[in-house]
Order: structure tokens, then C-alpha cells, then sequence
């Protein structure tokens, strides 16, 4: 089932434009939303959750008109939003059961097994028994997947879920959401573009309210192919490469140099070696330029 979002404006009370005139296609597996703080992301997350009103615009998902029918669409959604709230002193198989209950799953056999399969699949079968609020950072996220697989939802939202996560819980997660997007429409948005390098078959960059690029990770980074430039340079040189090239990133070396990278159509300088273009790249030329 295809999520076709076209026209959406919101703009908050405080006068903030939020979404600005959203056109968006999603199909099936993983598709990340990649964008700064502020740029949009949860708004557009919560919008399509039906949690808010746009100004304009219509979603679709499937045949369900997802603004005249909030009620369809929360039938086959799942959403794990950017901060979940306190969990209560239980353990995770008995407050799985109890959503399970207030999802409608009316059989005690067939809550048990579906209780299995989502602890199996979100790597927390061992950890049945403890109580979730005594749960890792990493842990707690996963939870989330396991609690909105519960009704088999067939579009999943997960907003900024790796934000706050150390690496391997981090690594951990990703792999939960792999499995999950190998048979769902998963949207799950980040600020941090190695989640979505080898995840997600398409990626949206969002900023201001605006997706600025929407395709598949290697369609961008070909874009960018031979317009990458790379030189190391001294600390103190910073600010007269920021103003004489189009530098898009810059990395501390051990040796306190720099690696710069610069966006150039053609050669820079013959001090600068082209680089291979990478997701990175996309980013940033994509925030830079308000386009790819
Ligand atoms: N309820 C609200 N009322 C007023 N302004 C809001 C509200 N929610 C978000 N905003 C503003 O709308 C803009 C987009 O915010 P949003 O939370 O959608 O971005 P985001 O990409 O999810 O950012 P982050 O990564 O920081 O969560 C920001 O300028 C934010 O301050």
C-alpha cells in the first residue's frame, strides 16, 4: 500500500510554518526522513498519525483518505512517537498483554502468541519477566516496536527512535527495524544519516518545512559524482577556505588539521583531490543548496 501525501501545509499558532506544501510518495519497506532539528520532521510524523490537523493538503494510504477518515487509518497504523512517556512497574509480557487487551485481541491464546512473536522479533523474549521501567534507553525502544506490532499495523511511524542512544543499542535497534521493513512500510525519521545509509531503500531530506530530495540513497550520492573535493588544510586556514570555496563539511584530524570537503562543479584548485561522494555529502549540499 502506497502513502501519498500532496499539498500538506501546517503552520503552527506561534505563526512557525512547519510544513510547507509537503509532496511525498512512500511504498513499501524502509524510508527515512532525514533532517535537522526543526526541520519538520515530527510535525510531518504526527500529521500523518491523524495526532493533528494540517492547514492544507491530503494523505492517503491505500484507498483510505487519511484526513476524512482518521479512524481507518489508525486501524493499520503503528506509531512509536520521539518520547513515549513513563512506563509503569510491569513487566513487559504482562503490560504487552494488557495493550493487547485494549487493542481489541479479545483470545488468551492468541494474545499469548502474538506476544511471543513481537518479544521474538524485538529481542526482548529473554527479558520477558522484568519490568519495563527498569528498561535500557535501547531497550524501552524496542518495546515500543514490540507494543505497536501487537494489532499487525501496516504502516509503521517511528519518530527520531535512535535519538539518545548509545552505538550498540543503537545497532541493536536498527536491525529490530531492518527485520520489520522487510514486510512493512516503515517511516522513521533521524538526524543522523548512518542510520539510513544501508536501511533505507528510499530516503527523504527534509528542512524548513520542505522535502529537498526524495529518492534512493545511491541515486543522490551519483548525483554528487565528480563535485566532491577533498584537501586537508591547517586549522588557522578554516576561514579563508569557508570564504573562497563551497566547503560542506570539515573534520578534525589527530595532528589538529583538517579534512575539508567542497562542493565544486569542477576542480577547486589543483591542490584538491575529487572524493567519492557519500550519503554525508548528499546531506549537506542538500541543506546548503536548498536542493541536490
Ligand atoms: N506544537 C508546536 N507549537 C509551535 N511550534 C511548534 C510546535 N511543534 C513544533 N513547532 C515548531 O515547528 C518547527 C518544526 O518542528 P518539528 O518538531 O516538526 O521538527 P523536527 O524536525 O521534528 O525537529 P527535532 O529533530 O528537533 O525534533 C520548529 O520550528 C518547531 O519549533
Amino acid at each position: 500500500m502506497k502513502l501519498k501525501i500532496s499539498g500538506l501545509t501546517k503552520t503552527y499558532k506561534n505563526g512557525v510554518m512547519a510544513l510547507d506544501n509537503v509532496d511525498l510518495e512512500i511504498g513499501a519497506g524502509m524510508f527515512g526522513l532525514l533532517g535537522p532539528n526543526g526541520a519538520g520532521k515530527s510535525s510531518l510524523m504526527r500529521t500523518i498519525s491523524t495526532l493533528q490537523s494540517p492547514d492544507s493538503g491530503e494523505i492517503h494510504f491505500g484507498d483510505i483518505n487519511v484526513l476524512n477518515n482518521p479512524m481507518a487509518l489508525r486501524k493499520v497504523l503503528g506509531y512509536l512517537p520521539q518520547e513515549f512517556g513513563v512506563y509503569p512497574n510491569m513487566s513487559a509480557e504482562r503490560l504487552l498483554n494488557y495493550f493487547a487487551q485494549l487493542k481489541g485481541i479479545s483470545s488468551k491464546e492468541d494474545r499469548k502468541k502474538i506476544i511471543k512473536e513481537v518479544l521474538e522479533v524485538t529481542n526482548l523474549w529473554d527479558v520477558r519477566n522484568k519490568s519495563v521501567s527498569g528498561y535500557s534507553g535501547g531497550m524501552k525502544q524496542r518495546f515500543g516496536i514490540a507494543q505497536l506490532l501487537l494489532n499487525n499495523p501496516k504502516l509503521i511511524i517511528v519518530d527520531e527512535p535512535t535519538a539518545g542512544l548509545d552505538p550498540a543499542e543503537r545497532h541493536r535497534f536498527l536491525n529490530v527495524l531492518r527485520e520489520i521493513g522487510a514486510n512493512h512500510t516503515v517511516i522513521f525519521s533521524t538526524h543522523i544519516v548512518d542510520d539510513v545509509r544501508e536501511l533505507c531503500r528510499e530516503i527523504g531530506i527534509l528542512n524548513g518545512g520542505k522535502i529537498l530530495y526524495r529518492g534512493t540513497p545511491t541515486d543522490a550520492e551519483a548525483q554528487l559524482d565528480g563535485k566532491i573535493w577533498m584537501r586537508i588544510i591547517e586549522r588557522s586556514e578554516l576561514d579563508d577556505f569557508a570564504r573562497d570555496f563551497n566547503i560542506i563539511s570539515s573534520n578534525f584530524n589527530q595532528d589538529n588539521t583538517l579534512n575539508i570537503r567542497v562542493y565544486s562543479e569542477t576542480q577547486p584548485n589543483e591542490t584538491f583531490v575529487m572524493a567519492k561522494p557519500q550519503l554525508e555529502d548528499v546531506y549537506f549540499v542538500t541543506l546548503k543548496n536548498d536542493r541536490l
